[in-house]
């Protein structure tokens, strides 16, 4: 197996009654991009904020870059990068300032810091903008300066707390291959999303409800192995068959996409179609296809989502 970079142990992060992370495990391999994937409150802020040593978990072991966490926080902080939730970058000073500054917190000699700048804004499209103030920028391009902070130290691993969260898809797609950029050149990087097309680039991600890790593995793992088969079926009193449907227990989910149901079933049953038309008489006539998995298909399975 490749060099680990995290390792995390039956983790729990309690607050009062509350099981913010519930008995977390997992690895991380180095130059991987590894995703959490997860509704609000799911816990994956948390669970960066224990990997990073911001926070003391309530049990288990975490290992970072071969160091202890959190007794030894302190020495990874100079290692890591980490792009928060709101991004934390100073409005009323410019993007060179910004970075400049950045630079001094991680203590990048003066001499090397006006280079390892100048490259970052050339690197994230920001060289014309370098005397901007940054509270007159856009979305996109304040986030291509927190990516560019967040970097300015070269870290081995970059954590990302849902960082396309304020950007339009385009701006979303152009940071994603800077991220493989830094994927190739062996940084790693765990990023959250609640996004299914941001987790389905991940090279391995880990689906998390409720403070719990439901499933984990590569998209395509976690896509041959789901266990069920997919039936779109085309027809008419969507919303009547969908509750129908939803009580049986073969079926794991049932959501509509406009004129059509895609229903998860479960893969015991040998022939879905012929299944579905037996089970359930008003699908005599209706259209029904096979249908091939998406993220989304392993999200509702693993989930309770598929019961809404
Ligand atoms: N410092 C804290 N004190 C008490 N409860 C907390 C604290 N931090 C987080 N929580 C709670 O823990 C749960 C998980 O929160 P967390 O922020 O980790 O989720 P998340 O998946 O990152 O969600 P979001 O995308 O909304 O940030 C939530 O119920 C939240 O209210």
């Amino acid at each position: 197996m490749s060099e680990l970079v995290i390792k995390a142990h039956n983790v729990t992060k309690q607050f009062g009654d509350l099981k913010a992370i519930n008995n977390i495990s997992l690895n991380v391999e180095k130059g991987n991009i590894y995703g959490f994937l997860g509704p609000n409150g799911c816990g994956k802020s948390t669970a960066i904020r224990v990997l990073t040593g911001l926070l003391t978990p309530s049990t288990g072991q975490v290992e970072v870059l071969g160091l202890s966490i959190p007794k030894q926080a302190d020495a990874l902080r100079l290692k890591i990068g980490y792009m928060t939730q709101k991004f934390s970058l100073y409005e009323d000073l410019t993007v060179a300032e910004n970075l400049l500054f950045m630079g001094q917190i991680y203590g990048i000699s003066s001499a090397q810091l006006k280079n390892r700048c100048q490259e970052q804004m050339q690197t994230y499209g920001l060289d014309k903008l370098q005397k901007q103030i940054v509270g007159g920028m856009s979305g996109g391009q304040k986030q291509r300066l927190s990516l560019a902070c967040a970097t300015i130290n070269k870290p081995e691993l970059l954590f990302l707390d849902e960082p396309t969260s304020a950007v339009d898809p385009e701006n979303r797609r152009n940071f994603w291959e800077k991220l493989f950029d830094l994927s190739e050149l062996g940084t790693t990087i765990l990023v959250t999303t609640h996004y299914m097309d941001e987790a389905e680039r991940c090279h391995r991600l880990a689906i998390m409800e409720s403070g719990v890790i439901r499933a984990d593995g590569s998209p395509e793992e976690l896509m041959r192995t789901m266990g069920v088969n997919i039936v779109e079926v085309k027809t008419t009193s969507l919303r009547s068959l969908k509750s129908k449907l939803i009580a049986n227990k073969q079926v794991r989910s049932a959501a509509q996409l406009g004129v059509r149901l895609r229903v998860l079933v479960d893969e015991q049953v040998a022939n879905p179609i012929e299944w579905l038309k037996s089970q359930f008489p008003e699908l005599q006539q209706a259209e029904l296809t096979l249908a091939r998995p998406t993220l989304e298909d392993v999200f509702v399975s693993v989930t309770g989502a598929s019961r809404t």
